[in-house]
């Protein structure tokens, strides 16, 4: 009988566990494609169904008790069931849940919001794809433009407009520095050609491929959009003179820059803005400045956000600004992500990276950590990871899979479940926690060493 592989010793211990998911899971998938309502969540050999989370804890249907660094994929930089939070917003509730009416309230964020970012004004939704879709169609009616820049791996949420160039096939993705406009979900055209054709899909970090695409398409370019840190590969943020060199472009072509913050808005006091030193024209916000509830936030100039209006640009929203999301938000914002609590975060997260790293030296494992703010993820690769090609072509899926299993058995999830994730750090994170954390890891990467791990494809996860 031939000997068991680490990853198949970690698949059964993972079943083996989890079986009250799996039955629920099972059951699901009758019901909704893969047993999951978001693509994100897919995960073999079943997805955890969870019970309760409190602090940086989670619970799963079976009893197991987890570290949690998904935090709702960074949605939950507050922490699980924050205590201040929902005291208050359970007393908010017996208020209502929604109107369809402004608020005193939303007056109030309003203010907070624009006076914490820098912008004139603001217009709240609910998530990120609403962000982006608004600030998509500013752009386009700001400039008379229809074309919009953007960078091969980023993750604009899941409508047509940027599901461009999202986890392009190599195999369909043209050449490295003139990427083709792949559409997510090729080759079932889920969106239209006409749209992919309106986006042009550039390498991240790499300011000379941008000047040449920029040459040919720039006088049609509406706006230049960019998650600062890129978040579906790992986290690979700009480097800082790309960056600038972004805004200089942007500025000599006379189209926008636009910085998708839906994850980064929760890792800076006041953004990326404050970590890159650019401003961008438009904002989106979203995740963790919602402290858990839905929320997202356009930010812009007055000339810009004044384009909104009946009969002008449109958007609206049922659930806009309802009173527990802004509430919520308005919690969050003056309570609980302060510059020091999310400075807290920040050194919990630099702890995390230095002890991942040491084991790593320690095993010699081919792998580096990247760590920025209270975000980081370990690839499985020596080589830096600049671009989505970097990321597909160098980092290897298998030693990942099988350290998350490895880490997951022993109560630790340590980042979404996703390969092309990241971990988030709470408030709410101790450093227990990151020992606690430290340990399992210690004694997952000794598993590990000189085991050989299957090679698996990574698979598109939208
Ligand atoms: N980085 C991608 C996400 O955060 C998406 C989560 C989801 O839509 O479920």
């Amino acid at each position: 009988m031939s000997e068991k592989t680490l990853t198949e010793e970690y698949v059964s211990k993972f079943s083996e566990k989890t079986p009250k998911s799996r039955e629920i899971w099972l059951k699901l998938r009758k019901l909704t494609p893969y047993g999951v309502h978001s693509n994100w969540r897919v995960f073999e050999p079943h997805p955890l169904m969870l019970q309760k989370a409190k602090g940086s804890r989670v619970w799963d249907v079976d009893g197991n008790e987890y570290i949690d660094y998904t935090m709702a994929f960074g949605a939950l930089v507050v922490g699980h069931a924050n205590p201040v939070l929902l005291e208050k917003v359970k007393q908010k509730m017996d208020e209502g849940t929604i109107y369809g009416y402004e608020t005193e309230l939303s007056c109030k964020l309003s203010e907070v919001v624009t006076r914490r970012y820098g912008f004139d004004m603001v217009r709240f939704s609910n998530t990120g794809s609403e962000g982006t879709l608004l600030a998509i169609r500013l752009a386009r009616v700001a400039t008379g433009r229809s074309k919009i820049l953007k960078f091969e791996g980023h993750y604009h949420g899941s409508h047509e407009l940027l599901m461009v160039g999202v986890k392009p096939d190599l195999k369909h993705a043209g050449h490295p520095k003139k990427p083709r406009s792949v559409p997510t979900g090729f080759p079932y055209h889920v969106v239209p050609k006409e749209l992919a054709e309106n986006v042009v899909v550039a390498p991240w970090n790499d300011a000379e491929a941008i000047e040449e695409i920029m040459k040919v398409h720039g006088n049609d370019i509406a706006a230049i959009i960019m998650e600062p840190v890129a978040m579906n590969m790992g986290v690979v943020p700009a480097k800082k003179d790309f960056m600038v060199f972004l805004r200089k472009i942007a500025n000599e072509y006379n189209s926008l820059l636009i910085f998708d913050e839906v994850k980064t808005s929760g890792m800076w006091y006041r953004g990326a803005q404050e970590y890159f030193g650019v401003k961008p024209d438009i904002m989106v916000a979203a995740k963790a400045i919602g402290g858990g509830f839905p929320f997202a936030a356009v930010l812009a100039s007055k000339e810009l956000l004044e384009l909104v209006g009946p009969r002008k640009v449109p958007h609206g929203g049922t659930f806009n600004a309802n009173p527990l999301s802004v509430y919520a938000a308005y919690v969050t914002l003056t309570e609980l992500l302060t510059e020091s609590n999310l400075a807290y975060t920040h050194k919990l997260s630099e702890e995390l990276a230095k002890g991942y790293r040491d084991i790593i030296e320690d095993k010699g494992f081919e792998a580096h950590v990247v760590q920025v703010a209270n975000k980081g993820t370990i690839y499985f690769s020596r080589e830096e990871i600049n671009t989505w090609r970097d990321f597909v072509l160098k980092v290897k899926w298998g030693p990942w899979y099988v350290w998350t299993l490895g880490m997951v058995i022993r109560g630790i999830i340590p980042q979404a479940m996703a390969y092309d994730e990241q971990w988030t750090i709470s408030i709410m994170h101790t450093r227990d926690d990151i020992q606690k954390t430290l340990e399992v890891a210690n004694i997952v990467a000794a598993e590990m060493k000189g085991r050989a791990t299957e090679a698996i494809a990574i698979e598109e996860s939208i």
